[in-house]
């Protein structure tokens, strides 16, 4: 059992402490904003990630894990100190490290004696080195020692529990042996393989392994783009692809485009710690400059589809970037809805869970239904943003009846283009072609 305080309870922070209790270890998470560890002591857990609040509550009740909003407190009473504060995109396009400095202040203040401090946020490479300088200031007791370690976070939002329960790997760096092992230690539990390398190539690995995922994103949306203009179809053309084991299947969905509180900060990240290094990443800007297009495609097919969108009613369905979540950080939607609304349509939007993350972010007019039926009665068109299970299963022939026109923008190619067309749709996708291949797909050999 170690004794161990995260700082910064946000996605990363509730979600890690939360499993790391749950393998029996004690741990306080605690957070500068008082609002958030008020309402987690009293069991309200401030984003929505499925699972998440039973594990909490278990532990709770358990009393492995405790909140409060006195941060020196927490770090005093612990041996471990993880961070895992945000580390937003700056005007200028890199990581803002405010909040990670802020944070190793704290620790060195109240660095009561020998510690491991272990980064999880997403950081440039050097910044564990910058941990040990400002700790090493702030210490209250010079001989006090302490260690710095970098032990990245690769969860996703929507399976974040299973993903920090099942992780693949734990990338763990360090110049400290006796640090790497402590935490290669504490991740015995989760059963997962351990990677142990040094600080800066651990700090790498984060952002290089994201960057390479939007680089499949954006490379598979370019392929959907050719496929519409010659006639092939992206989901078949990516499943062919993936059977490849060099490439893989996953992160080959063509759609809108990525979003979310990671890839499009941290590749405009990385050109930027690029930039600084002397070296023009000309292939990870080409994936953003691939990305913030693949955005407007939306209005271009609405636009084909039915005219002039001034003074039509359109349906949007999905707000948050992906599903089974309430984050709307850089969720394709702030940009497409705001160019609907511009251009002079009316808009009813439809998401099971951003709702109300959403509402101050997006425009006043757009009105907002409790079910996909509301958002699509006397509507002249349906955008698909976020490929929630409740929005790729809607009735398609309640939905014939209550709209006024049949056009739908599938912008995640959720939904079967053979079954919408049956029902009387007129189906514009990214990539797909219109109607499947009967017999098309994976057969074995002696088919
Ligand atoms: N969200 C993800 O899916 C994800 C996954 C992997 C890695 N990451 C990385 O993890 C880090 C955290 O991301 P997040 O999404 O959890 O951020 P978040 O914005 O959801 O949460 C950060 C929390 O830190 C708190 N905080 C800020 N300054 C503080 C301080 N001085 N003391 C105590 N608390 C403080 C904030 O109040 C906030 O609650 C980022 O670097 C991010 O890139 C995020
Ligand atoms: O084939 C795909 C896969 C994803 N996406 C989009 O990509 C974005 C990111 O999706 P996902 O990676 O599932 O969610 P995140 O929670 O942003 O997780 C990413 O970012 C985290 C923060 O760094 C990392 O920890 C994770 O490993 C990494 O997958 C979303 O908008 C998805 O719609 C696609 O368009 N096509």
């Amino acid at each position: 059992m170690q004794k161990i305080a995260v700082i910064g309870t946000g996605y990363v922070g509730l979600v890690s402490g939360t499993c790391f209790a749950e393998i029996g270890n004690r741990i306080i998470c605690c957070d500068i904003d008082e609002t958030k560890i008020a309402s987690l002591r009293r069991g309200i857990v401030p984003i929505y990630e499925p699972g998440l609040k039973e594990l909490i509550d278990k532990n709770t009740a358990a009393g492995r894990l405790l909140f409060t909003s006195d941060v020196g407190a927490a770090i005093e009473a612990s041996d471990i100190v993880y961070i895992a504060v945000g580390t937003p995109m700056s005007e200028t396009g890199e990581a803002d490290m405010k909040y990670v400095k802020d944070v190793a202040r704290k620790i060195g203040e109240h660095l009561n004696g020998y510690k491991i401090i272990v980064n999880k946020s997403t950081v440039p490479v050097g910044t564990g080195e910058l941990v040990r300088q400002i700790v090493s200031n702030h210490r209250k007791y010079p001989s006090v020692h302490f260690d710095v370690v970098s032990n990245p976070e690769f969860l996703r939002e929507g399976s974040a529990i299973s993903d920090c329960m099942n992780m693949d790997r734990a990338v763990i760096g360090s110049s400290s042996d006796k640090a790497s092992k402590a935490i290669a230690d504490l991740h015995a539990p989760f059963g997962t393989r351990i990677y142990l390398t040094d600080l800066e190539s651990a700090e790498m690995i984060k952002y290089a392994a994201n960057a390479f995922l939007a680089t499949k994103i954006s490379f598979i949306n370019a392929i959907a783009n050719i496929c519409e203009r010659v006639g092939a179809d992206v989901v078949q053309v990516s499943e062919g692809m993936g059977l490849d084991s060099r490439i893989g299947g996953k992160f080959l969905q063509a759609g809108i485009g990525y979003g979310g509180s990671c890839f499009p900060k941290d590749t405009f990240a990385l050109a930027h710690i690029a930039d600084q290094s002397g070296y023009d990443f000309e292939l990870l800007k080409a994936v953003i400059r691939t990305n913030d297009k693949q955005r407007l495609i939306v209005t271009d097919k609405l636009k084909q589809a039915i005219g002039t969108i001034e003074g039509k009613r359109i349906a949007v369905l999905g707000l948050a970037f992906k599903p089974h979540t309430d984050d709307m950080r850089y969720a394709p939607s702030l940009t497409i809805v705001p160019e609907i609304v511009q251009l002079g349509a009316s808009v009813s939007a439809f998401d099971p869970i951003a709702t109300e993350t959403a509402k101050p972010l997006l425009p006043e007019s757009v009105r907002y239904c409790g079910t996909v039926e509301e958002a699509l009665e006397g509507c002249d068109a349906c955008v698909i943003l976020t490929e929630w299970p409740e929005i790729v299963g809607m009735d398609l022939t309640r939905a014939k009846r209550l709209m006024n026109a049949t056009v739908l923008i599938d912008g995640r190619n959720c939904i079967s283009p053979l079954s919408v067309q049956q029902h009387g749709f007129t189906y514009h996708s990214v990539g797909r072609r219109p109607v499947n291949v009967v017999g098309s797909g994976l057969h074995t050999a002696n088919f």
